[in-house]
């Protein structure tokens, strides 16, 4: 079960790696990205959720200078993208598009190739950068007998050999297969915690947001509508939560405690930890029989269409 809670983006870091402060596109008449302000704090897999047309790729262009930007600014490690641009974006390694890869050399060449083009890659972080994707065992095979999931390693591979603080990647699961989103999933946290690297993804699939990230911004149309961190394992502040309690009478329970719903021989009750202890107590104490009790969260996927109101998401 996945627990959520709603929080506000400037309880998130009081340094973030990222700060996009009041964000606007404007392209003719169409306004595609709306004031958007966000923190991105540092360590995190951070998630960009939107549905299909939503503003992801327009802002991810903004952030890695390839889109000017009309209203707002931009920060990458406190250095602006509008003012100082090269200093920002050299802490940023990004796949925005398709990786530039030649598929008749190794994966090895490839990032050799590249590291010549920037300043002090040497060929040990060159070996460290391909172990931290685990790419190691074919490395030395061309480019041209790569599955997509190995492609896009060797890309990420070659974005952080200059040891980013940021890593940007726009639609990153696109085309892959179960088995892929998982793997991706596994070496971003690795970078995430082995480099202090932070990840910032962006995806239409809440399902994968729910896989790979710490928190997940939620954009439509060019707005930011909600941030929500993904906690696992412990019941997070402000997650909707309800109990099932399978019982012997349930009309007689709801009764008993005044409150709830039954569905389906249960007394259904928004309860947490303790009070659905002290309602097993009363219920036992009264002389009802408990067959069951079952905690339910409900999902982001829930969540997330109750924000946009039943949008598409997907
Ligand atoms: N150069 C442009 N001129 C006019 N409209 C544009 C331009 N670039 C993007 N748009 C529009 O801006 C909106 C946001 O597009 P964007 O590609 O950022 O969305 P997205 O969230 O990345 O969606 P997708 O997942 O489909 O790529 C869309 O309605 C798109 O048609």
């Amino acid at each position: 079960m996945v627990h959520k809670s709603i929080v506000s983006p400037d309880t998130l870091s009081v340094e973030p790696v990222v700060r996009i402060q009041g964000v606007s596109k404007v392209i003719g008449s169409k306004r595609i990205i709306d004031q958007l302000t966000l923190d991105i704090p540092a360590g995190q897999v951070y998630g960009f959720l939107g549905p299909n047309g939503a503003g992801k790729t327009t802002t991810i262009r903004m952030m890695v200078g390839l889109m000017s930007i009309s209203e707002g600014d931009i920060w990458i490690n406190g250095k602006s993208i509008r003012s100082n641009f090269e200093s920002a974006i050299s802490d940023v390694g990004a796949i925005v598009e398709n990786p530039e890869m030649y598929k008749f050399l190794t994966g090895y060449q490839n990032l050799l190739h590249y590291a010549r083009m920037s300043p002090g890659v040497t060929k040990e972080r060159i070996m460290e950068a391909v172990h931290r994707v685990g790419m190691q065992h074919r490395i030395h095979d061309k480019v041209k007998t790569y599955s997509l999931g190995m492609r896009q390693r060797l890309g990420v591979a070659q974005a952080i050999l200059h040891r980013p603080r940021l890593l940007i990647l726009d639609e990153p699961t696109n085309g892959l297969d179960p088995q892929g989103i998982r793997e991706l999933r596994d070496y971003l946290r690795e970078l995430a915690e082995s480099e202090g690297i932070t990840v910032f993804v962006s995806s239409h699939l809440l399902s994968e947001m729910e896989l790979m990230c710490d928190t997940v911004a939620v954009i439509q149309q060019g707005r930011l509508v909600d941030v929500r961190s993904l906690e696992t394992g412990i019941e997070a502040e402000g997650a909707i939560r309800e109990t099932f309690f399978e019982v012997n009478n349930p009309r007689l329970a709801h009764e008993l405690i005044g409150e709830g719903r039954i569905d389906k021989g249960c007394l259904i009750i928004a309860a947490d930890r303790d009070k659905t202890s002290q309602i097993n107590v009363k219920l036992v104490n009264t002389g009802i029989s408990v067959y069951g009790i079952r905690a339910v969260t409900r999902s982001l996927e829930d969540q997330f269409l109750e924000l946009t109101g039943g949008g598409q998401i997907d």
